[in-house]
């Protein structure tokens, strides 16, 4: 066993028998509450503190053993590509987030993005590229973050045009407070006609993220064939 799989067990117990009875414990289903002031924005879901402290403690010290922990690396993002091993903490994010998804959507999660961020930092406004299917699932662990989310004007453009200046349909926008096991749900209007982003500074000047935080966000890659 290497250190990463010990941790892992140590962590989240050595499931190989008891997988399947497990699989679900661990979820508080709870319905959805929206945190963003009116007009709430179609296709957007907030799942308040789906994972519990501890859970989401377990998965903050797991990823960041997984992912950040070379000492002296500057690295602050993980991808994962490919159906996803159901042993694993992303696997079962990833069966989370299938429980979650539209019944319509019927698809299986195949992509992962690890992202941290230290004390100040943030991720420009952006749309999720088109690439991707339509439902876009994130979990939040660690320090909490506001997201801002804003209508586009251009979809086209706004699709293409990853973190960089857009053209926004109004001033409008609406934030959304993100905590430690929390799970938000992006799809339809939200995750086309808005960008959503996570501003390094908020309400005149406050820091947003005032410690490491780190987010899982799962979508589908769309068949190019
Ligand atoms: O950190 C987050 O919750 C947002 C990440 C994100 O928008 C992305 O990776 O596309
Ligand atoms: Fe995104």
């Amino acid at each position: 066993m290497n250190s990463c799989e010990s941790l892992y067990s140590e962590l989240f117990g050595d499931d190989d028998d008891k997988e399947e009875e497990d699989e679900n414990d661990d979820l508080k289903f709870l319905d959805p509450i929206y945190e963003a002031e009116p007009p709430v924005i179609p296709g957007l879901r907030i799942y308040r503190n789906l994972l519990s402290a501890d859970l989401s403690t377990q998965y903050f010290s797991w990823l960041t053993h997984a992912y950040f922990h070379t000492p002296g690396s500057t690295t602050n993002q993980g991808l994962h590509f490919g159906t996803f091993d159901k042993a694993t903490p992303l696997g079962r994010l990833s069966t989370i987030s299938q429980t979650l998804i539209t019944p319509s959507m019927d698809f299986l999660f195949d992509q992962a993005i690890v992202n941290l961020y230290e004390r100040g930092e943030g991720i420009g406004d952006h749309v999720d590229l088109q690439r991707f299917d339509s439902c876009v699932v994130g979990f939040s662990f660690g320090a909490t973050a506001v997201m801002r989310l804003r209508p586009v004007r251009d979809r086209q453009t706004a699709a293409t045009a990853y973190a960089r200046e857009l053209d926004f349909a109004d001033p409008a926008e609406i934030q959304v407070v993100l905590r430690a096991g929390d799970v938000y749900i992006l799809e339809g209007e939200a995750r086309y006609g808005w960008t959503h982003g996570i501003p390094k500074t908020v309400g005149g000047g406050k820091v947003n993220i005032e410690s490491r935080r780190i987010s899982v966000t799962l979508r589908k890659l769309v068949k190019t064939d």
